[in-house]
Formats: structure tokens, C-alpha cells, sequence
């Protein structure tokens, strides 16, 4: 067993629910960490002795950013895409078919090669879990392929055949849903640990309340744990439905009626809603009310959704900068939500916290406090720092 011992850490920041705003700071700590599990945490004068040291020189040290929203495997470039949307053209899930096409063409080197980029640049943004979707296949091959290759970099694979129906399909939408909730499923359920489905009426590419339904319960009864892309593009049926049948998290909520925020205040305990704001910040579009959503009890988790189309950055403290300036949390509740309630969302205790027993996933931030994730956007002040990671996720 091999014990590291990180001190002269600045400001401690556990987000393990202590203190009056749940982020559990301390001064003048230090950690030790044995095979990557955190089991001492104390006083730095009072530290024993360990087999290495890491000195954080000051330096503010928070949990690793849990990302539990990514689409990283995908192939080709949709900026042009992006450029006219800042021209005023409305994103409506069309885009997806052009990645399609781009990722069928890319070999298994190719891809993998592209996934690996993606994930070192989220670990040089403090993220040291990620969870990363299929959807860009969607044919039974594709969608495998596209998992297993995710299973090469996360445990946290999400089985996404119902992003939107593929192009070939377009006039036999029922026949894909029908081949998402039968043969895809049974080849793809072997390489995944979640099922997620674009349930948005609003879009024409994407699924339909009763669609979204057969989907889900389709991989419920295959043995996947279920999430939600729900409520981005207007109102939807996608809340209600993720909080009806218990899904892990139900992301985007972007537009919520009382009706919606009061059932997810009462699933609290099981459903996290995950807000995605790359996605407006990249979209134009309003921004969901956090605010809201936190006066109301609801679970909140902040994540990524790093994808070619709605966000193409993958950077937390972006992610937390835009949640604290656009969507009304605090600094502390957009740290814990890019935290420990990404871990809530992908239903992990062993992550997202600084605690005894939990994974010793740290992320270091090159200021004096965690405020400057928000108030300092865009300055490249986080890194991952997980000793004896073996690339764990
Ligand atoms: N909304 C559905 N899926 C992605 C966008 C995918 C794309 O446009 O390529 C999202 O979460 O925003
Ligand atoms: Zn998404």
C-alpha cells in the first residue's frame, strides 16, 4: 500500500455538507491518501508520515469535478453550425445527423484517439469523473462500438440509440423505436451502465413523451439505470416522465413549469436534475433558473454535455462561471452541484466529496479560494491531481 500525503493546501474545500453552506471548508489541513482512497484527514502539523509527499504550495485543493453529462465519442466538426446559430439560426436537434455520418466514418483508432484528447482536456479542467454517451451510431453496430469504446475511459457508459432517429429511418420512426427497444438494446446493454433518451417533443428529430416511455422501460427491464435529456428546446413531457419512473437525472430543465419543479422538489431523493448551461451559453438560448430550482429543494447537479453540436467545451469551471452568472446559484451551490451532485447524479458515494472512504479524486485550483472559479472565467487555474489514479473513473 502506498500512502501520499498532500499538504500545503491553502484552502480546503471537502463539499462533504458541513458548515453552513455544505461546502465543509478548512484551513491548514492536510490529506493522505492510500491506493487512491482517502483515510486520514486532519491539522498539516499533525500529519504522519507517508511514502510521498504532494505539496500544493498553497494552493486551493475541492473534489474532482464529477462531469455526469458528455457525448465525447463523436468524430467531425459542427463550428459552421455554431456560427450560424450566433447569426440567429434556432438549434433543433438537426445538426446530430451530420455527426452521425462524420462518426460512421471514423475507424476504431480514430475515435479513440479523439475520445482520449477530450478526456485529458477535461482532466486539465479539474474533472476526474466522467460519464460519456453513445448517440452519434445509431444503428446496432455504432451504438456498440460507440460504447465500447467509451468503456475504455468510464465505467459511466450511457446507452443513447434514442438520441434522434437517423436520417435512414426518418419515415419509419416507429421501426427505430422498435429497434433501439429490441436488438440495439440487447447488443448495446452488455457495454453500458445507463440508458438516456432526447425526449423533446419540440424538436422533430427527437422522441415523443410515449416513445421516450417504451425506450426507457425497454432498458429499465434490460437491467440500465435510467436518465433523461428533458425539457431543453420548451416546455415537455421529459421531467415528469424521468421523476415517474425514477431515473437518476433528468438534464437540461431548461424549461420548467411549477408543475415540473414541484415534482422534482418531491423526487429529490432519487432524481437529480442536471443543468447543462455550455448549452444556452452555445445555443443562445434562455438559460434554465437555478435559483428557482434551489429554493425549491430540488437536487441539483452541473455538467458539461461536452458535444460537437449544443457545447463544445468540456471545462467545468466554465460550466460554474455560467452558473453563478446566469443561472442564480451561489458560488458554493454551483461548486457542490459540479461535485458531489454529479456523483448524486450518476448515483456514486464514493465520489464528489473529500471524506474518509471516498475516492482521493482532488482537483487543485491555482488561487487562494474556490470563489475563483466563478470569478476568474476562462483562466486555466485547475487540474486534476488523483494519486494512484489507475485511470480510475
Ligand atoms: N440534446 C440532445 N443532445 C445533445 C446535443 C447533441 C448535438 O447537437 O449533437 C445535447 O444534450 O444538447
Ligand atoms: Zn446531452
Amino acid at each position: 500500500m502506498t500512502a501520499t500525503l498532500i499538504t500545503g493546501i491553502g484552502q480546503l474545500v471537502t463539499c462533504d455538507g458541513s458548515g453552513p453552506d455544505g461546502l465543509g471548508l478548512r484551513d491548514d489541513q492536510a490529506v493522505i491518501a492510500s491506493d487512491g482512497v482517502i483515510n486520514w484527514i486532519g491539522p498539516a502539523a499533525a500529519a504522519p508520515a507517508a511514502d510521498t509527499m504532494i505539496d500544493c504550495a498553497g494552493r486551493t485543493v475541492i473534489p474532482g469535478f464529477v462531469d455526469s453529462h458528455t457525448h465525447l465519442v463523436f468524430a467531425g466538426d459542427r463550428s459552421a453550425e455554431f456560427t450560424a446559430r450566433m447569426a440567429g439560426k434556432p438549434y433543433d436537434g438537426g445538426g446530430i445527423g451530420t455527426t452521425v455520418a462524420a462518426t460512421r466514418s471514423a475507424d476504431d483508432d480514430q475515435l479513440r484517439s479523439l475520445i482520449a484528447g477530450r478526456v485529458a482536456a477535461a482532466r486539465a479542467q479539474g474533472t476526474t469523473t466522467l460519464e460519456i454517451k453513445s448517440g452519434y451510431g445509431l444503428t446496432v453496430e455504432e451504438e456498440v462500438r460507440a460504447l465500447r469504446l467509451a468503456g475504455e475511459f468510464t465505467t459511466e457508459t450511457t446507452f443513447l440509440g434514442g438520441h434522434v432517429v437517423p436520417a435512414e429511418l426518418a419515415a419509419d420512426r416507429a421501426g427505430y423505436v422498435d429497434l433501439v427497444c429490441g436488438p440495439m438494446l440487447t447488443a448495446a446493454a452488455p457495454y453500458a451502465r445507463w440508458i438516456d433518451v432526447f425526449c423533446e417533443p419540440n424538436s422533430p428529430h427527437a422522441f415523443t413523451a410515449e416513445e421516450s416511455r417504451m425506450i426507457l422501460t425497454a432498458g429499465a427491464a434490460a437491467g440500465l439505470e435510467l436518465r433523461v435529456h428533458g425539457n431543453q428546446l420548451g416546455p415537455g413531457p421529459g421531467v415528469r416522465l424521468a421523476v415517474e419512473l425514477g431515473a437518476a437525472s433528468v438534464d437540461h430543465c431548461t424549461h420548467l413549469t411549477d408543475a415540473d419543479v414541484d415534482a422534482l422538489a418531491g423526487a429529490a431523493d432519487t432524481t437529480v436534475a442536471t443543468l447543462l448551461p455550455g448549452v444556452e451559453f452555445a445555443t443562445r438560448s434562455p438559460y434554465p433558473d437555478g435559483a428557482r430550482l434551489a429554493a425549491a429543494g430540488v437536487s441539483i447537479a452541473l455538467a458539461s454535455d461536452c458535444n460537437p453540436g449544443t457545447c463544445h467545451s468540456s471545462s467545468m469551471p466554465f460550466m460554474i462561471a455560467l452558473a453563478v452568472r446566469e443561472l442564480g446559484l451561489t458560488p458554493a451551490q454551483a461548486l457542490l452541484a459540479a461535485t458531489v451532485g454529479g456523483a448524486r447524479a450518476l448515483r456514486r458515494t464514493d465520489i464528489g466529496a473529500i471524506a474518509i472512504g471516498r475516492r482521493a479524486d482532488l482537483a487543485v485550483i491555482d488561487t487562494p479560494s474556490y470563489l475563483h472559479l466563478a470569478y476568474s472565467p476562462g483562466m486555466a487555474l485547475t487540474m486534476a491531481l488523483d494519486p494512484d489514479s489507475r485511470e480510475r473513473q
